[in-house]
């Protein structure tokens, strides 16, 4: 087998007296769509932020693409290719759409962009961007201004975000949360593209999303991986069931 793309080993952060990830190792295959599940607070959003560098683990490694960059901050994971989905809260409401995606490619590209090149890179910014709200089916609102968008498209429009930094693995947190049925749906059908092209880590609370899209699933529960395996086997694992998808499962009908 060939190596995974992104290694997690024995990874732990605490926050004063609790243990948000416990001893969690995850290894993901290129190509996989591995999707993170578990009770609120079991350290889901923790461990996305450890992998994307937003926060440094306390201990454990990771490495992607065989390299080590467990200590590597953010923006030079964002280089390499490991890109987190950006959240609402990280939008411009008063710009365009299309503006919004030119400053995400702006912040990935870094201070190689100087205001002195502006001319160039308008067009260095706009094109990536350009391609990356067509990916996700929003080329058509380029245009209009963030704050006039669906809740919906709020959400495509982040992993448009994800997307312009020409990323080989998505780290996407929650990209169903508020969505209603035909906009989860849409969504659904956009992750189920993606997939083709890119490596996927997916924390998703929708379990009908996980189960139809994910290769692999890992059950975290206080921090703590409790297994990982095919959808099929985490089905029928009874500590999962009691831990976590037998409520969960019930709370989605
Ligand atoms: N910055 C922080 N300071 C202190 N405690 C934190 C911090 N971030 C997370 N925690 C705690 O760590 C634990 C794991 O939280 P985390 O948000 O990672 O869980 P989660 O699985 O993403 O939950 P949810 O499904 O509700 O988003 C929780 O007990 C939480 O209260």
């Amino acid at each position: 087998m060939s190596a995974p793309l992104l290694d997690i080993s024995h990874l732990a952060k605490r926050f004063g007296g609790i243990v948000a990830t416990d001893d969690v190792s995850i290894a993901i295959p290129q190509g996989e769509l591995h999707a993170l599940i578990g009770p609120n607070g079991a350290g889901k959003t923790t461990l996305i932020a450890q992998l994307s560098g937003s926060i440094f683990a306390d201990s454990g490694r990771i490495a992607f693409d065989g390299e080590d960059i467990t200590r590597l901050p953010m923006q030079k994971r964002s280089h390499i290719g490991l890109a987190r989905s950006f959240q609402i809260t990280s939008l411009f409401l008063d710009l365009s759409v299309l503006d919004n995606v030119a400053l995400a490619v702006q912040a990935h590209a870094g201070h190689s962009f100087h205001f002195w090149h502006a001319a160039r890179s308008e067009s260095d910014l706009r094109k990536p961007a350009r391609e990356a709200l067509a990916r996700v089916g929003l080329a058509g609102s380029a245009d209009r201004v963030t704050a006039a968008l669906s809740h919906g498209e709020h959400r495509l429009l982040e992993l448009a975000m994800a997307l312009a930094s020409k990323p080989r693995m998505l780290l996407l947190d929650e990209p169903m949360a508020g969505l209603g049925p035909e906009e989860s749906a849409r969504m659904v059908d956009m992750l189920r593209d993606l997939k083709r092209n890119y490596t996927i880590l997916l924390v998703e609370h929708d379990m009908e999303a996980v189960f139809a899209l994910a290769d692999r699933i890992t059950v975290l529960v206080y921090g703590r991986v409790i297994a990982t395996g095919v959808p099929a086997e985490i089905r029928a694992n009874t500590q999962v069931r009691e831990a976590y998808l037998g409520d969960a499962e019930a709370a989605h009908g």
